[in-house]
């Protein structure tokens, strides 16, 4: 026998070994599914019955305040059994959930281990999912996150070692391989070398893309496996080029915390901000595939517009971005941008907290109490008390003190007003119900008879204390909130000032005059929603959410040094792992950026790490050389080398000329297969004229504007900065004549909607192509 014949002899043999293994796995599966499904079915009828006999068994009785307190142990009983039962139901769900996914594919890769010490080396088996075998002594499957898996993902056959709860273990690995396995079934198997399976790779990237982000765990590098299992850093940043991961590393790493750390972190105290709503439809099945729960996911857009949507007309930050590329022949131009950038700057921030502290000897500013026309507390005299308040006491305290003075004036104030006019008129209009409910509270407190006189002055004391009590629930509701605090007056105040610090920009008077103006129609300015929230929080205390344990900020190069700040503060519990691309920085505030060392200030030096991905897995070879051409220091990006078409750049004699070549492309690509195309565009308002003309060109094409939520499949056309993120089968670029992009400052915006793409690239102009495009140059 020859040796090609004895090598394919003996693979053939170890693949039915493999078979036979995972055949033995499915069987067990199959066993714990229908075990776990029959006790799911008694466990629903369990937590059914429970809610169903909840109130026979429990004593209702409010007769006393003995009883009532036992009525209280006895619902509180109760309720801890139905949390405990349905909480055992939703984990033994969880459990089923998993098992089914392991059904299809029990793993995905095997490493063997030879532990120092030890004579022989295990087999383990890496899946979605940990499985013990019959005797439940041993494991059939390792869940990837376990610590030993960690081997698979940080080394090749040879010496290797991993951290585990007793502390490091050596050993040697003398076998790593890879498994496609589905429905069961090994479709391929082959043993690895250094990188975990190019092969693998290969084809997964190769494949056409979905609607949704895939999860990456049969095949995920060292060095994100670096970042999903970072334990250490308080702050860990991600500073990874276009395509290498980021966004997928982050959610593997949350998959891997709840995973670590799963007697005590839930999914709700996760919480990651992303780009835009639609983004987050994008990643939403990644952690359920994983048979986890979704973190919860937010935009930084709609935290502040939670927190600030009912004061001001607040402007996103997409139609800032619209502005700051559209608008360059508006005379506020300038102004404008330096408001955005300034506003942004830590320099501002301290500029807020040095205001915010002179507050506290002179100048807080107060709303009067009004009610019923009338001025019920003075803003002078708020102003009083607050000034006599001991001033060694933070802003915040004496603001509290304060609140706790006014709602003692207020129910001073509400007993003379029983007496008033108005009083007796709402009593003639109060309606049944209301008298029912005073009749009632009057026989309650004394025997009731209906025509004794003193009944009827009694009567109308109560009603009248009713209607005033109604009244001023609004009053003092308000001043619990601290309502007469007049931020916005404070606020604008900073911008009132004559002179400017040292520092501040030489645009100040034309800031000063924008913001003014844009705060006295009611709206707001994106970049002043931040500091706005800061100097009111300064003042009254922060809204802190001391239930989170991990922030994930995704598209990280969009954020300020101020917003980051923001960010800390009000999750003062969390890690955070930010993820971002300076190359990718589109907003006007960040565009300068060239590190995230401002970041370093946050948590400091020692509790900071910070981890690069060059590798670029998204597009292929070609087009992640041509684009790495267009960004300063793009030659460290490194393709994963997939083959593909070059991109291509094609010349129209006009507009008309352009969308019917465009429209041609499209129905080449569909044909072709691709599933998800976009045409990728500078503006809303381009997205719009371009849909509109390439439906009557007779393509299929879908508009995706800021307020859409979903991504789905087929062709659409998008907004570059919305494209965020996102990827593409194919991409085509739909207006790249200079005439477009043809200022320096929009290179990060090109770049970023340059690499969405895939498999493909395919960028129009006319005219001039913008200056923005690579240097003719070597492929490398
Ligand atoms: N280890 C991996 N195995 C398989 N696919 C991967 C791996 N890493 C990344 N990918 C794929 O590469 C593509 C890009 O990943 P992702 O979107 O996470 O990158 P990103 O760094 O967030 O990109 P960008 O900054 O450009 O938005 C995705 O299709 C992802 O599935």
């Amino acid at each position: 026998m020859d040796i090609q014949n004895e090598q394919e002899e003996r693979i053939t043999a170890e693949l039915a070994e493999e078979q036979k293994r995972a055949d033995r796995v499915t069987n067990h599966i199959r066993t714990k599914i229908e075990e776990l499904e029959d006790r799911l079915g008694e466990k629903r009828e369990d937590v059914v019955e429970i809610r169903r006999e909840f109130w026979d068994d429990v004593t209702v009785n409010f007769e006393d305040s003995a009883e009532a307190a036992e009525t209280a142990a006895s619902l509180k009983q109760q309720a801890e059994v139905l949390f405990e039962r349905e909480h055992s139901h939703r984990h033994a769900r969880m459990q089923l959930n998993t098992l089914r996914k392991l059904e299809q594919t029990p793993y995905f890769g095997r490493i063997d281990f030879k532990e120092d010490g030890e004579a022989d080396a295990e087999a383990v088996y890496l899946g979605v999912g940990s499985l013990l075998d019959e005797s439940g002594g041993h494991y059939l499957i390792y869940d990837w996150r376990s610590p030993i898996s960690s081997l698979y993902y940080d080394y090749s056959p040879g010496p290797a070692q991993y951290r585990a709860p007793a502390g490091t273990i050596r050993g040697e690995m003398t076998l790593k391989r890879q498994f496609v396995i589905r429905n069961g079934r090994i479709r391929s198997m082959f043993d690895t070398g250094v990188t975990i399976g190019d092969e693998l790779l290969q084809e997964l990237l190769g494949r056409h893309s979905d609607a949704q982000m895939k999860g990456i765990v049969a095949t995920i590098q060292r060095e994100q496996n670096a970042i999903i299992r970072n334990e250490r850093a308080k702050l860990l940043i991600v500073q990874g080029a276009a395509g290498s991961g980021k966004t997928s590393a982050a959610l593997q790493r949350v998959a891997y915390l709840l995973y670590r750390y799963r007697d005590s972190l839930t999914a709700d105290q996760i919480v990651l901000f992303s780009p835009n709503p639609m983004f987050n439809s994008y990643v939403a099945t990644v952690l359920p595939e994983l048979g986890e729960e979704n973190m919860q996911q937010t935009t930084y857009q709609q935290y502040l517009e939670h927190r600030l949507g009912r004061s001001f007309d607040l402007e996103d930050p997409f139609t800032q971005m619209e502005y700051t590329l559209g608008a360059s022949d508006d005379p506020d131009y300038e102004a404008r941008m330096a408001s955005i950038r300034f506003k942004s700057d830590l320099l501002f921030m301290n500029a807020i907290e040095r205001y915010a502290a002179s507050l506290g000897d002179k100048g807080l500013k107060f709303k009067p109490i009004r009610f019923r026309g009338r001025v019920l507390v003075a803003a002078e005299t708020m102003e009083e008390k607050f000034y006599e308040l001991d001033r060694s006491s933070s802003i915040p305290n004496r603001l509290k003190q304060l609140a706790e003075w006014l709602l003692k004036e207020l129910t001073r104030l509400a007993k003379l007003e029983r007496n008033k006019s108005w009083v007796e008129e709402e009593i003639e209009l109060l309606d049944k119900e209301e008298y029912i409910r005073a009749y009632n509270e009057l026989s309650r407190k004394n025997g009731y008879h209906e025509d004794s006189f003193n009944d009827f002055e009694r009567e109308k004391r109560i009603l009248s204390t009713m209607v005033v009590t109604e009244k001023f629930k609004k009053l003092r509701r308000r001043a619990k909130l601290l309502r007469f605090l007049d931020v916005p007056a404070m606020y604008r105040q900073l911008f009132a000032a004559a002179e400017p610090d040292a520092g501040f920009p030489a645009e100040w008077t034309g800031i000063c005059r924008l913001t003014i103006a844009k705060l006295e129609s009611g709206a707001m300015f994106y970049e002043d929603a931040t500091p706005y929230l800061y100097l009111k929080e300064l003042l009254e205390g922060f809204h802190t959410n001391t239930k989170v344990r991990h922030v994930f900020v995704d598209e990280a190069q969009d954020y300020s040094a101020f917003q980051f700040h923001y960010l800390k503060r009000i999750f003062p519990f969390a890690k955070m792992t930010v993820l971002g691309d300076l190359n990718q920085a589109i907003f006007a505030h960040a565009e300068y950026r060239d590190s995230f060392e401002m970041l370093k200030g946050l948590y400091g030096e020692e509790a900071t790490e910070t981890v690069a991905l060059e590798r670029s897995y998204r597009s292929t070879r070609p087009i992640v050389e041509f684009t790495s051409r267009m960004i300063a220091g793009g030659e460290r990006i490194i393709p994963f080398n997939r083959e593909g078409e070059k991109p291509s750049l094609t010349a129209a004699g006009g507009r008309t000329e352009r969308l019917r070549l465009i429209a041609e492309r499209l129905r080449e690509l569909e044909a072709e297969g691709f599933r998800s195309i976009a045409v990728i565009c500078k503006t809303a308002e381009e997205s719009r004229e371009a849909h509109s003309l390439l439906q009557e060109e007779g393509a299929a094409v879908r508009l995706v504007e800021k307020e859409t939520a979903t991504f789905g499949q087929g062709t659409v056309v998008i907004p570059s900065y919305l494209a965020k993120g996102l990827e593409f089968d194919a991409v085509i670029i739909y207006n790249a004549s200079s005439s477009v992009y043809g200022k320096e400052n929009e290179r990060k915006l090109f770049y970023t909607a340059c690499t969405r793409a895939m498999h493909e690239l395919h960028i129009y102009y006319e005219d001039r192509p913008t200056p923005l495009l690579p240097p003719p140059g070597r492929n490398r």
